[in-house]
């Protein structure tokens, strides 16, 4: 039987692997859920140990089941989500700090000083913000006891979760990220693609425990560890820029938009970086191998699926997340509801992390159905902030909008969707595009795959929604969500 590529996916919520054939369709496939560990108000924690048991079981379950030889791993994964354990035994110092996790607000603001949170925007592409690595990482080696000196001493290592995973797949030999995960921390030189002594020293972070940047599509190391040991582990790429790949958006002016935890929307913008003026982050797409490093502009936003899965878990309005389609269904509109997710302030293209969530537009006619279509209707509304703003920074006018993600299964947020961008929306038919970027990564380097052009190759629509929306109440519809956006801010000092 022919062999596969397999793509291990560790996300926010669930550690999956997927495998993927000749023609890049799924041939088989292990998931497994983590638990969400909220300490405090604000602060979103991982156990690292359980990201990793997970992601192998995965791999090793994946694998035996489809009973094909496995040619080369990728890795895909949640970004920014920092981890620090001991060179010597592995053992993490403390649980991960997620990337949803808003505990280094004052620590962000600290290091703004007087030039404000673009302090570092030129040289990283990102405004200072809880989101990154880098002021986690600070937060570590503040506040966990003795981490600093560890550190100094050379006995710790930083990884986001990429490195975590490669670092326990190879048995604790080899410590490296790629350049994707890389432009997450702020403490990489975006045009260098190298770390920056400098910020690392403002950061407080000692060079010693970085890992090497290496591209995003090579041979970095074998499996040590397990039944795929001697698998070459051949792509890691952060997760948004893996669907990108995966959606196959190679040339500049392409875009995908993901529906998950959060939503992240790419714009390939090509060899050189784009400065955004309208609240995007500058980021690298993909590198592969020593070819030039391809750069995005991105819109991030951190809730979108999440607040279904709050709705779920929080309120128990409905049981399961496939439950809020038909219930928002029930009525023919939002009864006026606007639900503004500010839960870790707003990301792209508003950075307020002084905002936080607000339901406008309560009266006493307003039901739970009400609510579910306000909190889909959410994911939209912000989703057509920040295409406004890739529109202004990079001038491209999208002709359709590529979506993937869990959310993307919903017709009628995915029907909200094109109307309120004015813009159709397609999903293809493999929609497990994150895992299937790293797949691909990893099959391009052991030549598994000839080139790119296989890559689009692959690619096939599955459906297509088409804006019916007229202009006035599209217009009316998201002036009002403006109004709500409004009464999140300075719920912080
Ligand atoms: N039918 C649905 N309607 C709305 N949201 C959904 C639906 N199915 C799944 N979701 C949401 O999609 C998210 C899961 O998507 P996924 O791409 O697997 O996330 P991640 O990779 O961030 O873990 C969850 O937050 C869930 O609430
Ligand atoms: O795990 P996901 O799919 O929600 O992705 C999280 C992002 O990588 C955060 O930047």
């Amino acid at each position: 039987m022919d062999a596969c590529i397999a793509a291990i996916d560790q996300g926010t919520t669930s550690s999956r692997c997927i495998l993927f054939d000749h023609d890049g369709r799924a041939i088989g496939s292990a998931q497994l859920e983590h638990e969400q560990i909220f300490p405090r108000a604000g602060w979103v924690e991982h156990d690292p140990t359980a990201l990793w048991r997970n992601s192998a079981r995965a791999l090793e379950t994946a694998a035996a089941d489809a009973g094909r030889t496995v040619a080369a791993v990728g890795i895909t994964n949640q970004r920014e989500t920092t981890i620090v354990w001991d060179r010597a035994t592995g053992e993490p110092v403390t649980n991960a700090i997620v990337w949803q996790d808003t505990r280094t607000d004052r620590l962000c603001l600290e290091l703004a000083g007087a030039a404000g949170p673009d302090r570092y925007r030129q040289r990283t592409g990102l405004p200072l913000s809880t989101y990154f690595a880098g002021p986690k990482l600070r937060w570590i080696l503040d506040n966990v006891a003795g981490a600093r000196a560890r550190a100094e001493a050379g006995e710790l290592c930083f990884g986001t979760v990429d490195s975590w995973l490669v670092w326990q797949l190879t048995g604790g030999r080899t410590h490296v990220t790629d350049v994707t995960n890389a432009s997450r921390t702020m403490l990489m030189d975006l045009r260098t693609l190298d770390w920056d002594p400098q910020l690392c020293a403002e950061f407080g972070v000692p060079l010693a425990m970085l890992p090497e940047i290496r591209s995003s599509s090579e041979v970095y190391a074998e499996v040590a560890v397990g039944p795929l040991a001697g698998v070459p582990i051949a792509g890691i790429l952060g997760d948004q820029q893996a669907a990108t790949f995966g959606q196959a958006c190679l040339d500049p002016g392409e875009a995908k938009n993901t529906y998950g935890t959060g939503n992240f929307m790419l714009l390939n913008t090509g060899t050189e970086p784009v400065d955004s003026e309208h609240g995007l982050l500058t980021t690298v797409c993909y590198r592969l191998g020593d070819q030039a490093p391809v750069y995005a502009l991105e819109g991030s936003i951190a809730v979108t699926g999440s607040l279904v899965q709050w709705l779920r878990d929080n309120l128990g309005i409905i049981a399961g997340a496939a439950e809020i389609e038909p219930l928002a269904l029930s009525v023919s509109d939002n009864g006026g509801v606007y639900f503004v997710p500010a839960f870790s302030g707003l990301f792209a293209p508003r950075w307020r992390p002084d905002a936080r969530g607000v339901i406008a537009g309560l009266t006493r006619y307003v039901n739970k159905a009400h609510i579910a279509r306000a909190v889909l209707e959410a994911t939209a509304f912000q989703t057509r902030e920040v295409l406004d703003a890739m529109r202004a920074d990079s001038g491209v006018e999208l002709t359709t909008l590529k979506v993937d993600g869990g959310m993307v299964g919903n017709e009628t947020l995915m029907q909200f969707q094109a109307d309120l961008l004015d813009v159709p929306v397609v999903r293809p038919v493999v929609a497990e595009t994150t895992a299937l970027g790293a797949a691909y990564a990893a099959g391009l380097a052991v030549g598994y795959w000839a080139g790119t052009e296989d890559v689009r190759t692959n690619w096939a629509e599955d459906k297509r929604w088409l804006p019916r929306m007229n202009s006035a109440e599209r217009d009316r519809r998201y002036a009002e969500w403006n109004r709500a956006v409004e009464r999140t801010y300075g719920w912080l000092d």
